[in-house]
């Protein structure tokens, strides 16, 4: 008789065991790896993984490109199992070194399939085709957007993309390191416009890809000199070695987005850098003298 009491017992607090371990493993497998399935109920799926900045990606380019491949059919085969629509974060960097300017969605790119960037490129591009594939075969809803490049305040200040670099550099007194030649162009948009953007593109009917962008282009020359003149007008420019396959130029033709999500960005590069600055002094604890 005890040792069936004793048994039950064992089996009953076995089993919550096992069940709260589930559930954890569970949550803590969702904030942890895209490249290991997902087993969640969910109706719409933000699939925004792979680090975004170059240094980043560079750094560790086979789980790049991982990431970009199994995690993106991971996500997939998430949205098949429950039925989810799905939205790919895709790039501008789809279209490599574009020989089109500024870049439309028609364009197919120009990218080096065996560069330093390539991990992070043409897996954004494999990840394009994934997405095509998958609501060709099975039907599944996707939205892809190519987002250019965004900044915004709460971004990791040490993320090593041009924004977030002047900016540190500008409140720390450093001089402002602008790589070589700085006449190759980007356009900047800034965080609540992007998430705008993406929202409509996941509420609406069109599965893209849609440039998500601000057309406002500048050189990185250009760049430097504002966030000098706004930010610390005591700071130098200091012309610094560049980085094999830097993209010469960049603009996003944002016709579709206008039309198909009556979407255009609000904010422009010298309203939303003092918003970025007004976070980054906080986080560095520099007040503006
Ligand atoms: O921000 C983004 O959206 C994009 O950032 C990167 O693309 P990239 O445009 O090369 O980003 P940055 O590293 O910020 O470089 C932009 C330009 O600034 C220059 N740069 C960068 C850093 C720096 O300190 N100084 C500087 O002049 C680079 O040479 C490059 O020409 C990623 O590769 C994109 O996929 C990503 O979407």
């Amino acid at each position: 008789m005890f040792s069936t009491i004793l048994s039950l017992f064992i089996f009953y607090f076995l089993s919550i065991f096992l069940f709260v371990f589930h559930i954890l493993s569970l949550l803590i497998s969702i904030h942890a790896d895209v490249t290991e399935p997902l087993l969640i109920e969910v109706d719409q799926i933000y699939h925004l993984a792979c680090p975004a900045s170059p240094i980043f990606y560079k750094y560790n380019p086979v789980k790049t490109i991982k990431t970009n491949v199994i995690g993106t059919l991971n996500m997939l085969g998430l949205a098949k199992r429950v039925g989810a629509r799905i939205l790919l974060t895709s790039t501008s960097e789809v279209y490599g070194d574009p020989l089109v300017h500024p870049q439309e969605e028609s364009y197919w790119g120009n990218v080096n399939p065996i560069g330093v960037r390539s991990c992070y490129d043409e897996g954004k591009r494999v990840a394009e085709t994934l997405m095509f594939d998958y609501h060709r075969q099975h039907g599944i809803e996707i939205r892809i957007a190519r987002i250019f490049n965004t900044y915004g305040p709460r971004m990791n200040i040490d993320d090593g993309r041009v924004v977030s670099n002047f900016i540190a550099q500008a409140i720390r007194g450093e001089s402002l390191t602008v790589q070589a030649p700085g006449t190759q162009t980007r356009s900047f948009c800034f965080v609540s416009d992007m998430v705008d953007g993406l929202v409509r593109l996941m509420e609406g009917e069109n599965t893209g890809p849609i440039n998500i962008g601000n057309p406002g282009e500048f050189t990185m020359l250009e760049l430097a000199e504002t966030v000098k003149e706004l930010i610390n007008p005591k700071v130098e420019i200091s012309m610094v070695e560049n980085t094999p396959d830097d993209p010469r130029q960049r603009k996003p033709d944002i016709t579709k987005a206008k039309e198909l999500l009556g979407w255009e960005p609000k904010i422009k590069l010298r309203e939303g850098l003092p918003l970025m600055e007004e976070d980054f002094r906080l986080r560095l604890g520099v007040a503006r003298n």
